[in-house]
């Protein structure tokens, strides 16, 4: 597992990270989520060792990455699928991590199978695809069968059957009993995979719950309601406990109540509905409104848009 204690990142100014707690448990895809410029690359970059904590640690399975003689075996992690040499085939690039990591070749074989590359893994990667890029990073994380498993925006710019695979891939390693850690700056890629979310934003942490719990505590639904008499309706509404306010002449819009107490207050109250139907927030929006506050630049992007 990984656990994040008191995580703070400070380059120069900018404070990447700010004291940053969690975990991310066996058996689980944990989605982390942040809006660009978050502090997720710099946190997964230090659970890896590739950057030092200002103050606070990231530690996997116990231990700081530095600790591990062949960390392969502990972590894998895909941060940046360009990262392999383009004029070495997929196979090769795999067989070097291999060996300097003491694992034996023939892991190679299985994790290019694993990973669908297959004839691929014969090519040179400079005429890789984004998705195969994408595949053969994988297969390296994988190698050395690591119980955690770091992924930073694994979607991006895939199309929508390597999606779907990428989603199929963290379910079936998470159920492995593997540490899945997933990032992305949008919701809709991981809310439908992940059994937590982690969100944070401008380096601190804003949930850190099951998903049901974000996306519940999240997700107001509203219920729009249409009749002759709204005031009569929205003191009605107001004095059994409901949020109600006036959308127009004739509209209400309420909170805290479903759309079956409505009718039947209305019905009690012997007003006639004209309409009675309820407005789910998106996810997408609920997050938005979760982290708006937290978007580097936001004030400058708020202003211009006026
Ligand atoms: N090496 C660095 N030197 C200076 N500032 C940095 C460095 N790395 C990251 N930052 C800054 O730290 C903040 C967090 O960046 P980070 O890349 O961790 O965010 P992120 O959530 O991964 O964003 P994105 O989704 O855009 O990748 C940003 O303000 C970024 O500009």
């Amino acid at each position: 597992m990984i656990r994040v204690r008191g995580l703070t990142r400070r380059y120069g100014d900018v404070l990447a990270v700010d004291d940053l707690t969690f975990d991310v448990e066996p058996g689980k895809v944990t989605g982390f989520l942040g809006p660009n410029g978050a502090g997720k690359s710099t946190t997964m970059r230090v659970v890896l060792g590739l950057d030092r904590p200002t103050s606070g640690e990231a530690l996997v399975n116990g231990r700081p990455y530095a600790a591990f003689g062949q960390p392969l075996r502990e972590v894998g992690a895909l941060l940046d699928p360009g990262s392999a040499h383009p004029g070495r085939t997929g196979r090769d690039h795999l067989r070097v991590a291999a060996r300097t990591n003491g694992i034996p070749s023939r892991r190679v074989d299985e994790v290019v199978e694993q990973v669908g590359l297959d004839r691929a893994a014969r090519r040179r990667v400079k005429g890789y695809s984004l998705g195969m890029r994408q595949r053969l990073g994988i297969a390296a994380a994988l190698l050395g069968d690591p119980g955690v498993l770091l992924f930073d925006e694994p979607v991006n710019g895939l199309d929508l059957d390597g999606v779907r695979w990428i989603r199929g891939l963290l379910r079936h390693l998470a159920d492995e009993g593997r540490a899945v850690l997933v990032s992305s700056h949008l919701m809709s890629e991981v809310e439908q995979v992940a059994d937590r979310l982690v969100v944070i934003g401008r380096g601190r942490l804003i949930a850190d719950a099951t998903t049901e719990e974000v996306v519940g505590g999240l997700g107001h639904v509203r219920v729009r309601v249409r009749v002759a008499e709204p005031d009569r309706l929205l003191a009605g509404l107001r004095a059994h406990g409901c949020e109600a306010h006036r959308a127009d002449d004739r509209e209400l819009l309420v909170t805290g109540c479903a759309a079956d107490e409505v009718g039947r207050l209305a019905h009690a109250l012997g007003i006639p509905l004209r309409h009675l139907s309820e407005v789910r927030q998106s996810l997408e929006d609920a997050y938005l409104e979760l982290t708006g506050g937290s978007v580097e630049h936001h004030g400058r992007q708020a202003e211009a848009a006026r």
